[in-house]
């Protein structure tokens, strides 16, 4: 998993010491109180906590997950195990263990393969935050003969996790899921490619829809179709609406749009569903929308040639910026981009100047294709 973007990094470096391949053991907690829910029936993200916790530990290059529930049913484990398609097993009786390295697993840790990598390498060391230990086959086997592996797992690990070391935490009780969102969403929410718009406006506004929607497990792709939906709407009532109400309701719908259009990124890379195609979808659905919502201010202002040609030019400019953000990934000052572009309208919008908007969005992104085209003409050859 990549630092600060969630997405499963290849599973190229496999997690193997000196003394061979390094086995995890996911620790079951011991039954939980009645009325309680047991931790491993807790879903994050939309998934249930032990599917993440094996996806995690196999991105992270782990080879083999088993699951050990203690003196809990083993019909319990096997039902658990069945059901994970980046495969885990039962765990043997600890006395079968052999000999070699564990990766002791609480089943209530929630972490990304980043910090299994950083324990990796520093074997040996512990850390309480997410009851993972690194321990010898001994200390494995005490861990699970004992009555109480949950606790016994939590005695044996003993040092904090470097702050750099990726995600970590303990989800601490089935009350304790709202913290634990609220914990991912700070790690994951956002992106160090974020401008300053969607980062002091958009993430905060769009957190508290995240929040709610990310643990029902809802389809990241239905998502992207709602914020489409409601900036086409957004486009519609300014095309079609005729009166300054209807272009300010506009205006908050296209705003709406803007902020929304992070709510699937966030509920993808919270729930470890982030994937290519929905990553096109949401550049496909963002490109039909911006052309619609100019269209919207260009019906707004009238609909004379004087309106379509800035609108054919703010358009073009639009999906130029966004063309060449793909194609110079490295350009400084990325100002333009969908965030501050649909801001800029939903203002033009709300206060009645459709066809200044378009003039300014005109002017600023072809000012800053150009921009992004001659930085690359004064690159040195062959670094284009
Ligand atoms: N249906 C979707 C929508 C988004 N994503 C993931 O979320 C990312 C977009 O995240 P988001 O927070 O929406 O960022 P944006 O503001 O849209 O901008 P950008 O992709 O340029 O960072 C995509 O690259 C993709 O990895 C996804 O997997 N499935
Ligand atoms: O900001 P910009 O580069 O023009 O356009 C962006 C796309 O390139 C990106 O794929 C998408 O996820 C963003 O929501 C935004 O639409």
């Amino acid at each position: 998993m990549t630092r600060g973007n969630g997405e499963p990094a290849p599973d190229t470096t496999r997690w193997s010491d000196p003394t061979g391949p390094v086995v995890a053991v996911v620790v079951l907690t011991a039954e939980p109180p009645p009325a309680h829910r047991s931790v491993e029936a807790t879903r994050i993200g939309g998934r249930p906590l032990l599917d993440r916790t094996v996806r995690v530990l196999h991105a992270a290059g782990v080879r083999r997950v088993l699951v050990a529930a203690g003196r809990r049913s083993p019909d319990l484990v096997a039902g658990l195990v069945a059901r994970h398609a980046p495969p885990a097993e039962p765990c043997p009786p600890p006395a079968a263990l052999p000999p070699g390295r564990y990766l002791l697993v609480g089943a209530g840790a929630i972490f990304d393969a980043e910090t299994v990598r950083d324990l990796a390498e520093r074997t040996g060391v512990r850390c309480t935050d997410t009851t993972l230990a690194v321990a010898d086959a001994g200390t494995a086997r005490e861990v699970l003969a004992a009555d109480a592996p949950d606790a016994a797992l939590d005695a044996v690990a003993g040092l904090a996790l470097r702050p750099a070391a990726g995600f970590a935490t303990t989800l601490a009780g089935d009350r304790d899921v709202r913290r634990v969102h609220r914990a991912l969403w700070h790690r994951y929410g956002s992106k160090p490619s974020d401008g300053l718009v969607c980062r002091y406006l958009n993430r905060p506004l769009s957190r508290p829809v995240t929040l709610l929607l990310a643990r029902t497990g809802v389809w990241p792709d239905l998502l992207s179709g709602l914020s489409f939906a409601v900036a086409v709407a957004g486009a519609a009532v300014i095309g079609f609406g005729g009166h300054w109400w209807t272009m300010l309701l506009g205006g908050v719908l296209v705003q709406a749009g803007n902020a929304l259009d992070g709510v699937d990124g966030e509920v993808a890379r919270i729930g470890l569903r982030t994937s290519r195609r929905g990553a096109l979808l949401d550049t496909i659905l963002d490109r039909y929308a911006d052309l619609a919502i100019i269209a919207g201010l260009v019906l707004a202002a009238g609909g004379r040639p004087v309106d379509w040609a800035f609108g054919f030019a703010a358009a073009a400019g639009s999906l130029l910026v966004s063309y060449l953000n793909v194609l110079v990934p490295d350009a400084p000052r990325r100002l333009l981009r969908r965030d501050v572009r649909l801001l800029l309208c939903a203002v033009a919008a709300a206060v009645s100047a459709p066809l200044a908007g378009l003039a300014a969005l005109a002017v600023l992104v072809n000012a800053d294709a150009a921009r992004v085209f001659g930085m690359v003409l004064r690159r040195a050859p062959g670094t284009r």
